[in-house]
């Protein structure tokens, strides 16, 4: 199991966790729409560390962007193997042809 797969266990394991000593369970908690709001903003601060070539913050923020990505899907049951389905759908496919295809 890799990286990702294993955290998303890890955070569906936490729905209905104590909140008090689970920071997953606590976001949860406060529904789908702050847990999406937490992704944009962690989005927002990987943006930044981008625009500011700041790699070493960039690589820390796109990790807060992920964890708060599985957390925002399994807040709305999306699974993971389906978004990672969906790129290997697309895999081999290039968005120029894609869009010419539209
Ligand atoms: N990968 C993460 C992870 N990345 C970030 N975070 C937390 O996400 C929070 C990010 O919040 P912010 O940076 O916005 O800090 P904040 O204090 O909330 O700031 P404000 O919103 O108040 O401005 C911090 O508390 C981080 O610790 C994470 N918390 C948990 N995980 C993983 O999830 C697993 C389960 O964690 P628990 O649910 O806490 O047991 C852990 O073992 C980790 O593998």
């Amino acid at each position: 199991m890799g990286v990702l797969e294993q955290l998303a266990a890890t955070i569906e394991a936490r729905k209905g966790a104590d909140p008090e000593t689970s920071w997953t369970a606590k976001l949860l908690s406060k529904g789908p729409e702050k847990a999406a709001e937490k992704f944009g903003e962690e989005a927002v601060e990987a943006i930044i560390a981008a625009a500011k070539n700041d790699r070493e913050n960039l690589t820390y923020e796109a990790a807060d962007v992920l964890y708060h990505l599985l957390v925002m899907l399994a807040a709305r049951d999306v699974k993971l193997a389906d978004v990672l389905a969906e790129l290997e759908r697309r895999e081999g496919t290039s968005g120029i042809a894609e869009k010419a295809a539209r």
